[in-house]
């Protein structure tokens, strides 16, 4: 099934539905407040279910979006459709503003913060003069199209829906391409993203103006559409409300945004019309209610119920690749070819009285494997995040190609040809193997937010998928490239991690432990992808602990014990070596 036939049935639905005779005007009022709801939380479900940025404080962009056009409107008495981008642009300065603060906090404290600038606004709406404090501003003129003024509830039902599903569809756009997967990759796997050139603090920011605009988008349409403005639906307590629809509707999914705002809306109205009638109306009763019900549902469909409705549709809209597209160019490449392709010289780490990497040297060549050995402990890993900028140094240097890179941000490490793999896998597991790996192209692509919701970003999205089909392909993983990551064995994801790393077209590959978790054979197979990498003289630093594996592949080997290199040599000399027997070779025998 073609991706735009739900979108074209959903709208054949809400175009038809008013039209229904005898259709009663609540109804449409309902649908009016669905439609307001389910902008504000389609943004919380990209900032917050896909990037993992959890806001309390969305209404206070709906307040800067109806307040900014119910302002302009009633003083200026301009259009609304002029005051629109005035609207978009006032909530999209808020985030700028209030994002740059806000989403450098982590843990907890992003949340908290959150909540605190929603009741700081809240108080600010309520306390300026010019916006009416309390009583907020009146006679917000309608929506208008030629001589057709929108007061009534049916005429604005069709200018939301639109909206809603204009959004809806830019907002699927922009997920399905490179800068949705580097917005994917925030909330689970920022780390690898990094090492592959995402700007991860700006697609954090991107996300937080998106969903900032969306928020003023339904702030506009609701100043229209109620014909005044105050301060009240703009409080702390709407923004946990619009937090609430997200996650009821699965906050992960751009439609669980559309039904969560369905399910509350529908739910708190029929408990507020019926429960009073059983109870006699009294201590409010539908509230208590409303929170069990919800609770229940939560526990019945922990991710939300858009992904449990559609587990049980059997059709699944996978991205699969074309292979069909011309390549990506090749990466530019940097530095003086006469100087080694690494060198670490007395490279030093400390985590304050641990020396995880004493005084470290040594060299990688062109074409060349080397291998990182020693015992638990022994600064493999810490070495690796030095050199891919992951870690600062607290001493020495590292060069690639002449070029210090030692406290360079791993995005820029990778552009000088150093992709790396992970000790402990860092994919995003509810992404595809495609998705993952298409991550490693980052920097090969050249399409933007605004370019990808258009659509206008297809020709690069198919080379860099056509890049990742590739390297799929080359390291065996053809059969699984439509499979979740999260679903593959440990192994295979070490696997599809090295086809990740090798869409950056590095010179340099560091492996952290490639083959544990491999079968005999797929070691073999490891071994001879590495040999044929070799042989198109690209280099690997690796870290292993299967010293066959290593033995038989690796033209040198540097062993480290308690992060002080211990010995470096070729593999013969290394087994004789009676240092290396003692510290590590002799305690795996
Ligand atoms: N972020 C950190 N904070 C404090 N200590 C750390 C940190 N990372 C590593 N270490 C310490 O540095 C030392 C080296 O760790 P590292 O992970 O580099 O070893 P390794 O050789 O990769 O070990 P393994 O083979 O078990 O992965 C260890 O003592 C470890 O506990």
């Amino acid at each position: 099934m073609p991706r735009w036939l739900p979108v074209l049935l959903f709208a054949s639905v809400m175009t038809v539905l008013p039209l229904i005779p005898g259709i009663p005007p609540f109804w449409i009022v309902l649908l009016d407040n669905i439609g307001l709801a389910a902008l504000v939380a389609m943004g919380l479900v990209l900032l917050t279910g896909v990037g993992g940025l959890t806001s309390f404080g969305q209404a206070a962009f709906c307040g800067f979006g109806a307040y900014t056009t119910a302002y302009i409107t009633t003083v200026y008495g301009l259009s609304p459709w002029l005051t629109l981008p005035a609207s978009l642009v006032v909530a999209g300065i808020a985030a700028v503003l209030l994002g740059l603060m806000t989403v450098r906090l982590s843990g907890h404290y992003l949340p908290l913060g959150t909540i605190a600038w929603g009741i700081a606004l809240y108080y600010l709406f309520s306390k300026l003069d010019f916006l009416g404090r309390n009583d907020g501003i009146s006679r917000v003129p309608p929506l208008s199209i030629g001589p057709i003024d929108m007061y009534d509830p049916y005429s604005i039902y069709f200018v939301i829906w639109a909206m809603v599903l204009i959004s809806a569809v830019l907002t699927m756009n922009l997920l399905d391409s490179r800068t949705g997967r580097a917005i994917r990759a925030l909330r689970r796997g920022h780390v690898a993203a990094e090492a592959f050139g995402v700007q991860t603090a700006r697609a954090k920011l991107l996300v937080f103006i998106y969903a900032a605009v969306l928020a003023g988008l339904s702030g506009w349409l609701y100043a229209h559409f109620q014909r005044n403005v105050n301060p009240t639906p703009f409080g702390p307590q709407a923004g946990i409300e619009y937090l609430f629809i997200a996650v009821v509707g699965g906050a992960g999914y751009v439609w669980g945004g559309v039904l969560g705002a369905a399910i509350v809306i529908i739910l708190k109205e029929v408990l507020q019309g019926y429960l009073p009638l059983l109870f006699g109306g009294q201590g409010q009763l539908e509230i208590i209610v409303f929170g069990i019900l919800l609770v229940v549902l939560l526990q019945l469909a922990p991710g939300g119920v858009w992904p449990w409705l559609a587990n049980l549709v059997p059709l699944k809209f996978r991205r699969t690749a074309t292979g069909k597209a011309g390549g990506l160019p090749a990466r530019e490449r940097v530095g003086s070819s006469a100087a080694p392709l690494l060198k670490v010289e007395r490279a030093r780490k400390q985590f304050g009285g641990v020396v995880a990497v004493n005084d470290v040297s040594f060299e990688v060549n062109a074409a060349e494997i080397v291998a990182l050995i020693g015992p638990n402990g022994a600064g493999k890993s810490t070495t690796f995040n030095l050199i891919t900028g992951i870690l600062t140094t607290t001493g020495g240097r590292i060069e690639v190609h002449g070029k210090p890179v030692d406290n360079t941000p791993p995005q820029e490490v990778v552009k000088l040809g150093i992709a790396r793999t992970f000790q402990h896998v860092k994919l995003v597991p509810d992404m595809t193997v495609l998705e993952n790996v298409a991550i490693g192209a980052h920097l090969r692509g050249r399409s933007g937010a605004i370019t990808s919701m258009l659509r206008f970003d297809r020709g690069d999205e198919a080379k860099l998928l056509a890049e990742a089909t590739r390297q799929i392909e080359r390291v065996g993983l053809g059969a699984e490239i439509d499979q979740l990551a999260g679903s593959l064995s440990l192994g295979q994801q070490r696997i599809v991690e090295i086809a990740r790393a090798l869409c950056a077209d590095p010179e340099l590959l560091l492996l952290d432990e490639p083959a544990a978790g491999l079968r005999h054979l797929e070691k073999q197979r490891l071994a001879a992808l590495l040999r044929q990498l070799k042989a198109g003289s690209m280099s690997v630093l690796l870290v292993e602990h299967d010293m066959g594996f290593v033995m038989d592949l690796a033209d040198r080997i540097v062993v480290l014990d308690f992060g002080t290199r211990i010995a470096e040599g070729t593999p013969d000399a290394i087994k004789t070596n009676p240092d290396v027997i003692k510290a590590y070779l002799g305690a795996l025998a």
